[in-house]
């Protein structure tokens, strides 16, 4: 396992005040590091979106502090947290999100562009990301002549092309049927141990069980948590050894560039 990628630690996010108040998130600690994919699970409404947005400098917590790529969020003004954004970060949704009008390949050096990689570098970059996620030879087409097995891999490209490390994944399985789920969580999977690090929001255990680890919330609060290291105060309950678990995944190089 390499270093942490993003730290949270005691983070709680409050709407509203007084009697309306609504505690999205409270005391949350946790760390995810490079080479790992940790699992977020909860019923509906438990905080598993805030704690994603949240991690990726979407939202602001109202205490507590969220480490990403070493800096500390709440140091750095809107700008410099945008930058730090665009750099670290990627984003993968259950709908995809690509740009219909745009390529796999435009869609997936879009977000380098607008951070000001030059276009040749850009695309090199895409397509890069593009054989890593095994659709290299679907780089001109449109997201219309895809599967969505295919736009989730390029959605993924898209989230960890270039330099960034951390992907937060907001059920990327769940427009998916079940075994393109698991196609899509294989590639996820070989990405992080590559040399990123992952945060997935999922509501089936078997997608979970892809990751090292899973950490479940209910209103707002870490209840339990499974896998080989578990912190102060979290359960171990063995879930992580069961045969899916990082164990059965060989970590990649994580001293890759950057
Ligand atoms: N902008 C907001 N204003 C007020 N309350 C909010 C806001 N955003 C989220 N909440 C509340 O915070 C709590 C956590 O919401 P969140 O969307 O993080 O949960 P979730 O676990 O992702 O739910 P789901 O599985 O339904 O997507 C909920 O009670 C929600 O209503």
């Amino acid at each position: 396992m390499g270093p942490v990628l993003l730290s949270l630690v005691q983070v709680s996010r409050t709407h509203g005040d007084g009697d309306l108040a609504v505690h999205a998130l409270q005391g949350v600690d946790l760390d995810v590091r490079v080479g790992e994919l940790v699992a977020v699970m909860g019923p509906s409404g438990s905080g598993k979106s805030t704690l994603l947005n949240v991690a990726g400098g979407l939202d602001t917590p109202t205490e507590g502090t969220v480490t990403l790529a070493g800096a500390e969020l709440s140091a750095l003004d809107l700008k410099g947290r945008a930058r730090l954004r665009r750099r670290s970060v990627g984003y993968v949704f259950q709908d995809f999100n690509l740009v219909p009008a745009l390529t796999a390949a435009e869609n997936v050096s879009l977000p380098r562009e607008l951070d000001g990689v030059r276009q040749r570098e850009a695309r090199v970059e895409a397509l890069a990301a593009l054989s890593e996620v095994g659709v290299a030879d679907l780089a001109d087409r449109f997201p219309d002549e895809m599967s969505g097995g295919q736009q989730q891999r390029v959605a993924i490209a898209r989230a960890l092309a270039g330099p960034r490390r951390l992907v937060l994944a907001d059920e990327p399985t769940g427009a998916l049927d079940s075994v393109t789920g698991e196609e899509v969580m294989r590639v996820l999977r070989s990405r992080v141990d590559a040399g990123a690090g992952g945060l997935l929001v999922t509501h089936e255990a078997r997608f979970a069980a892809w990751a090292d680890r899973t950490v479940f919330l209910r209103d707002g609060v870490v209840v339990d948590s499974t896998g080989d290291r578990g912190g102060p105060g979290s359960l171990l309950v063995g879930a992580g050894s069961d045969g899916l678990g990082s164990s059965h995944w060989p970590s990649g190089p994580t001293d890759q560039d950057g």
